[in-house]
């Protein structure tokens, strides 16, 4: 019932959108219309009228004996000499009315290019910032040293955050909606820059797990392996993993510990659905973890992205990846994933404070 509301209000709304573009289209066509016959008379009918008009003003003048030839020849030249003058002085002042036009057209262009460059040169100064953020090839732990998370619009989410997240010691993030959780993972992605303060992240070794995984075209082994292709996922469990297994069946098992081992059945390994508009939300965020399991990397940053599965299945997920050995950095609000973690990172009311807790297990 509520869903049939939203649809008629969202219907409604852009009902009223099209009527108003519409409206504005239809003045557009009758400007344009006016405009164009205004423009024709102007370069085209007036001249002649104009022409006409002098001859016989000049016509009325000279009262002599028009019957002579030489007289006719004289008068037919000077009738033709006139006629251009008038056109092509009506044609040039037709360009003149045209050329309002052209700055109209100019300025757009002008305009939009004027706004590329103030986004190129923000996104350069954004650029500049995320220097604070340190990226070590061989570091072992993800270091908040007095980071302030601060939003685009300058609100201060968290003030002087200092924290340190070393292997096999897993951080919640909890807080009140709004409070800042997703703002602390974009500042980890480097989609926020560090506003003050220092970030230190290990280079390699970090997999990112969205509220909603991104869905890629392909068969449901890419949306496993994403952003790997199949030779690169091939080449990587060679060197990691059993030779002794092909990586269909490592992909199997993976799916069997995310309890989605009916998707292989249901759509083979070779099929290539629109996996967004197929799968519930819950069952792309098992294959978010999927993916997860699959890189098996050192660090888990996981926003919110198993809140759509049941808790028994978020719990059996949580625990294959402490198996594994990753470390995570969660975001959640759901209590029974506190056993997973070591650390708490309480974001109080969304304006600065926070407080940071260990975990008693
Ligand atoms: N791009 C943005 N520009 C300005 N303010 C933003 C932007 N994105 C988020 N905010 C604001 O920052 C605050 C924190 O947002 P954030 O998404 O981090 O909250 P959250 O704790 O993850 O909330 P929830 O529990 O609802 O997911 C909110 O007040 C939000 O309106």
């Amino acid at each position: 019932m509520a869903s049939h509301c939203h649809y008629f209000l969202i219907n409604q709304m852009v009902e009223a959108k099209f009527a108003t573009l519409l409206n504005h289209s239809k003045i557009l066509l009758r400007k344009r219309w006016l405009y164009g016959i205004f423009d024709d008379f102007v370069t085209k009918q007036l001249p002649h009228n104009v022409t006409w008009g002098l001859s016989l003003l000049y016509a009325l003048e000279h009262k002599g004996d028009r019957a002579l030839t030489s007289t006719q020849g004289e008068l037919a030249h000077a009738l033709r000499f006139l006629a251009s003058v008038v056109s092509q002085s009506f044609i040039a002042f037709g360009d003149i009315l045209e050329l309002h036009k052209k700055f109209l057209e100019l300025s757009g262009g002008v305009n939009r290019i004027f706004e590329l460059e103030e986004l190129l040169k923000a996104s350069q100064s954004n650029a500049v910032m995320p220097s604070n953020v340190i990226s070590v090839p061989s570091e072992e732990t993800i270091s908040f040293r007095n980071v302030d998370i601060v939003t685009p619009s300058q609100k201060l989410l968290a003030s002087q955050l200092s924290c340190d997240v070393s292997q096999g010691k897993s951080l919640l993030v909890t807080g009140p909606n709004g409070s800042g959780k997703s703002s602390i993972f974009r500042v980890l992605q480097s989609l926020w820059p560090v506003a003050s303060g220092r970030l230190t992240v290990p280079s390699e070794g970090i997999f990112h797990v969205p509220q909603r995984p991104y869905t890629c075209l392909g068969t449901l082994r890419d949306q496993i392996i994403y952003p790997l292709s199949r030779e690169e996922a091939e080449l990587k469990m060679a060197k990691t993993g059993d030779r002794s297994t092909s990586l269909d069946d490592h992909l199997r098992t993976i799916l069997e510990n995310v309890r989605l081992v009916y998707l292989l059945e249901r759509e083979g390994w070779d099929a290539t659905p629109n996996w967004e508009d197929i799968l519930s939300l819950g069952e792309q965020q098992r294959l978010g973890m999927a993916r997860l399991f699959f890189h098996s990397p050192k660090f888990g940053i996981l926003d919110e992205c198993t809140n759509a599965t049941s808790v028994d299945v978020e719990e059996h997920l949580y625990r294959l990846a402490t198996d594994m050995g990753i470390t995570v950095v969660t975001s959640s609000q759901r209590p029974a994933l506190i056993p997973f973690h070591s650390l708490e990172l309480k974001l109080i009311d969304g304006e600065g404070k926070w407080e940071l807790c260990s975990i008693n297990h």
